[in-house]
């Protein structure tokens, strides 16, 4: 690459003799940041928000640099294109030699100390514990942590280590914020807006800090701020407007340029200047880049690379460094060519300091959030516990309206004989029936009788003809023989409300089965063969199931299902959320550690919670309601494999969204297709035809029909219903996995 204007070294201060060097992309990658030609928008194409324009920006190492613009002019926007959290639209970016983000070149990663604006902290914590964490994540020891916490703890006057964050003032949080940033002393320390709630003795002190630490050289601080005075002490500024920066420089040389005693009245002149449209970097150019244009780049070229709108700017060479670089060798840096992406890439294998930190700062925030976890883990347990005592149970008490015309007065008592005889056969009838947990209430009439069916007071009106005694015996003698008016009035008439499908085929099959008991009773009674008063069709033994199955038998193993897979999701969605809501995942992100990890941490926790709620659930179904008939051991297995299921889904869910209004939107709206598409509460087979062929890809359908394979007749994973299960399952949270890792991966600003 060309020629451009490039600083080598420090500037420091006011009055230092600023020279341009030839920019290449060697020097280029010895500055600590250097941005090129950065376009960044938000929004589409069509209506897009231009906030960084072509914006140039070079952080010679050792210096502290104060980027100062109004607010929304798009400062974090650029820091975070520079810690790696966001791509730029185009242009080019260098920090500490490589491109953030590419593999090697250790950005983001420990060698970045990253202050983000929000507190990004976990509020349960205490101080020891967040410096803990981040010590962990930096690959510090305990100890390393513990020795930097004292310093911390007398540096930034801050409150006992044992201390709540939650609990602290937010100057307090924010200086613990600072003091995670500052624990490993990383190579390029980020700091948006540090000083914010900090009194001026301690905000000079921080500032002092910062001046110590860039001595050496080998530090280099990027500090945003709105205090403009307070970077007359940053070794070089940007001022940023519009998208690009209006100069860059050192404060001293910037008030002399302008002949102005603050920066606050620079910034008011160069913003002015920018307004009227005033363009003199063609003017500079001659200046700084002279005749010499050995690779023949014209002088557009050049004039793109200048940090600052006017070119009176930057890409200067302070004195100081003139004739001997503070900066690090070219083997320092990391590789110029990036490897080529591979598969293994996307599944880059874990650092165990990393993933230590990470499970133990899982784990820290349960216990801390005892409460609610406590909630979470009780809660399938409650769930499958409504379940089992309300579903699938018989309706007991549903009423009847009965009309028996064999009685005097309707509201005599209905008295019968359980000798052979043929009298009040109706009552008999009805003293069979009321066994099945029925009300029956009185009418007088059929007219009324059916008037409070309508009403909703009975579920069906019952009603005997005045001879129905003597009329069902000559049917039962006569057989084909009988008169037509014997069968009539042999007749029950019934009116039913069906409108309740459950109910109406219950109360049908009450009435038929009692009836049978009754005949079969008057049969017993008069010696007859009780054969003859059966229907000629006999059910046996059945092969599966008893002969009396029950819905619950039937929903248990969707319900169980349901109940772990969406549990799981909320919570693992939940957790993510929350991290990155709070700022807390970019943070650590920026700090090296990967999706993939934070992902495979959540992993760890929420399985362990996970598996004591399915132990809890199954327990609990199988000791009460549920009939078990298979291997327990497979049917646990299972529910932890949809729990895994459920987790992952979580994570595409927490992935995709941004925030948890729409995370409960997606949850939800998958809830009810999932419930009703995957056999839970209906066959699959009762489905329509296209249907049918979508429940077969969902991730319960094949998982519920295992597991009722498994409970209601006992199959083996031999069986292929039982390891499609499985397999379908295991495929899914093949999916997620991967869906969740790309997201991560690929889903930045
Ligand atoms: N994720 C986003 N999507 C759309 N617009 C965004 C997003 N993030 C920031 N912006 C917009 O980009 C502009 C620059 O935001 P940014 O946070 O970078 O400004 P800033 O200079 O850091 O402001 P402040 O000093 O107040 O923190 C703002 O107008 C903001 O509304």
């Amino acid at each position: 690459m060309a020629e451009l204007m490039e600083t080598g070294g420090v500037p420091m201060g006011a009055g230092r003799r600023l020279k341009t060097q030839k920019s290449t992309v060697w020097t280029r990658r010895q500055q600590a940041v250097c941005v090129r030609r950065a376009y960044k928008r938000y929004g589409s194409k069509k209506n897009p928000n231009q906030i960084l324009d072509g914006l140039n920006m070079t952080v010679p190492k050792g210096t502290i640099y104060g980027l100062l613009g109004a607010s929304g002019c798009g400062k974090t926007t650029l820091l975070s294109c520079i810690v790696g959290r966001r791509r730029l639209n185009s242009g080019e970016i260098w920090v500490l030699g490589g491109h953030p983000g590419s593999r090697g070149s250790g950005v983001p990663g420990p060698r970045i100390g990253y202050m983000p604006q929000e507190i990004a902290l976990y509020g349960e914590f205490s101080i020891r514990e967040t410096m803990i964490y981040f010590g962990w994540v930096a690959g510090m020891t305990t100890s390393e942590v513990e020795e930097r916490l004292d310093f911390f703890i007398n540096f930034l006057q801050l409150p006992p280590a044992t201390r709540a964050v939650k609990n602290l003032s937010g100057g307090q949080q924010r200086r613990v914020s600072l003091a995670a940033a500052l624990l490993n002393n990383p190579e390029l320390l980020i700091l948006d807006e540090p000083t914010v709630g900090v009194d001026p003795v301690l905000r000079q002190s921080i500032w002092d800090h910062l001046v110590e630490i860039t001595q050496g050289g080998q530090r280099t601080v990027i500090i945003t701020t709105h205090y403009i005075d307070e970077t007359k002490q940053a070794g070089m500024i940007a001022l940023m407007r519009g998208g690009k920066f209006l100069a860059e420089e050192s404060p001293e040389m910037l008030m002399q340029m302008y002949q102005s005693d603050s920066l606050e009245n620079v910034f008011l002149k160069l913003s002015l200047a920018q307004i009227q449209g005033k363009r003199r970097r063609s003017i500079y150019l001659k200046e700084v880049a002279g005749s010499e244009d050995p690779a023949g780049e014209s002088t557009a070229d050049a004039a793109s690379e200048i940090s600052g709108e006017f070119g009176d700017n930057v890409s200067i060479k302070s004195g100081r460094s003139e004739g001997h670089h503070s900066v690090t060798g070219p083997s320092d840096l990391p590789p110029e060519e990036e490897t080529p992406f591979s598969c293994k890439d996307m599944f880059i294998i874990f650092s165990p300091h990393r993933m230590k930190a990470l499970i133990w700062k899982n784990f820290l925030w349960m216990w801390r959030n005892f409460g609610v976890m406590a909630f979470v883990i009780g809660l399938p347990v409650l769930q499958i516990c409504l379940f089992c005592f309300s579903i699938g149970r018989p309706p007991l008490g549903l009423h009847l309206a009965i009309v028996n015309n064999e009685l005097n007065n309707w509201t005599d008592p209905c008295h019968f004989n359980t000798n052979c005889t043929i009298d009040m056969l109706s009552c008999r009838y009805l003293a069979e029936l009321q066994k099945y947990n029925v009300v029956e209430v009185p009418y007088p009439n059929e007219m009324e009788a059916k008037h409070a069916v309508k009403l909703g007071h009975a579920w069906a009106a019952l009603s005997f003809p005045g001879n129905y005694s003597s009329s069902l015996y000559e049917r039962l003698q006569q057989g084909k023989d009988a008169e037509d008016s014997v069968l009539d009035f042999s007749n029950i008439e019934i009116w039913m409300d069906a409108s309740d499908q459950q109910i109406n085929q219950l109360l049908t099959r009450n009435i038929l089965l009692s009836f049978e008991d009754f005949v079969m009773d008057v049969s017993r009674s008069c010696d007859y063969p009780e054969k003859v008063a059966k229907l000629p069709v006999n059910f046996e033994t059945p092969i599966y199931g008893s002969k009396n199955p029950n819905f619950t038998n039937f929903a248990a193993p969707g319900v169980i299902l349901t109940i772990i897979f969406f549990l799981s999701v909320a919570l693992t969605s939940g957790a993510m959320l929350i991290e990155r809501n709070e700022g807390i995942l970019e943070r650590s992100l920026v700090s090296g550690i990967t999706g993939t990890e934070i992902l495979f941490s959540h992993v760890v926790t929420q399985f362990s919670v996970m598996c004591g709620q399915t132990i809890m659930v199954l327990a609990f179904a199988f000791l009460t309601v549920v009939e078990v008939n298979g291997d327990v051991g497979w049917v646990a297995l299972l529910t932890v494999l949809t729990g895994l299921c459920g987790m992952c889904f979580g994570f595409v869910v927490s992935c995709a969204v941004d925030n948890e209004r729409n995370a409960t939107y997606m949850a939800l709206g998958s809830f009810l297709p999932i419930v009703m598409l995957c056999g839970i509460i209906w066959p699959v087979e009762g489905m329509h035809y296209i249907l049918k062929f979508i429940s077969f890809f969902l991730p319960l359908t094949k998982s519920t029909e295992s597991m009722r394979a498994i409970l209601a007749r006992g199959w083996t994973i031999t069986n292929p219903t039982v390891y499609y299960g499985f397999v379908s399952t295991l495929l899914w949270i093949a999916i997620f996995l991967t869906l969740s890792i790309l997201l991560i991966k690929f889903k930045k600003g």
